[in-house]
């Protein structure tokens, strides 16, 4: 599982591993969350984001239970790749609608929230569990640069409210490291995005979690 904040870097880091793997002779399948244009609950996520759906965005449980039924209508597609192919990368899962929703709550609420998101999406939903997470951690001015010049690139991706929210992002990088110093779900690795990552040097890590 890719994570990290809006704009450090993830889909670039996907497609790094992606490549280095397949030069490797291994299989790779790959999703992204949500899935904009792929299932009705991600387009909802999306309208909330964007203010179309009055004040639902405002509720941090409803949001994560959008989130989380995105992901549970590509269970069985997850199920399906992980005996097909050598290797699934997931460029967010579990792990972000634990880090980002639990960022909007107090700090006393976060262990609580968390817990709750994994009962939902793995006990509930019965999601698979992740063998890896890459924290693909940037300072939040560069991750906030680099979701600028991605927006410069492409004049469709408008800000959401979550990327425009400096501070939400601060305390999003605040709870990923506090999952990945407990190795919330599954063993974390944390990946330096300020420069360059060498993709070449995670596949081991991505073969021996
Ligand atoms: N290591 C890097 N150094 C400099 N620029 C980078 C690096 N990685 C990605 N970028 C650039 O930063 C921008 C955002 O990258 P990318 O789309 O991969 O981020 P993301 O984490 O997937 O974003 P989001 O979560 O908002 O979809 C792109 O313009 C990309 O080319
Ligand atoms: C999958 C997922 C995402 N989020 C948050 C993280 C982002 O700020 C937005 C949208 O994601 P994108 O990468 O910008 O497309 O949603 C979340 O809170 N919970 C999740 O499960």
């Amino acid at each position: 599982m890719i994570e990290g904040l809006d704009g450090a870097g993830k889909r670039t880091l996907a497609t790094g591993l992606t490549e280095a793997l397949n030069a490797e002779g291994r299989t790779v399948a790959s999703h992204a969350f949500p899935r904009y244009g792929i299932s009705v609950h991600a387009d909802l996520v999306r309208d909330a984001l964007y203010g179309k759906i009055g004040d639902l965005s405002d509720s941090v449980y409803g949001m994560a239970v959008l989130y989380a039924l995105d992901r549970r209508g590509a269970a069985d597609e997850i199920r399906k790749d992980l005996e097909e192919h050598d290797v699934v990368l997931l460029d967010r899962y579990v792990a972000s609608n634990a880090a980002y929703n639990a960022a909007r709550l107090h700090q006393d609420e976060h262990g609580e929230f968390v817990e709750w998101v994994r009962e939902l999406e793995i006990e509930r939903f019965g999601l698979p569990v992740p063998d890896l997470h890459l924290l693909l951690r940037v300072p939040v001015e560069v991750a906030a640069e680099r979701a600028a010049k991605r927006e410069q690139d492409d004049d469709a991706r408008a800000r959401d409210i979550y990327e425009s929210d400096g501070g939400l992002q601060a305390r999003c990088g605040v709870v990923y490291d506090g999952l990945a110093n407990i190795g919330w779900l599954a063993p974390w690795q944390v990946v330096d995005g300020r420069s360059n990552v060498n993709f070449r040097s995670l596949l081991g890590p991505l073969f021996t979690p």
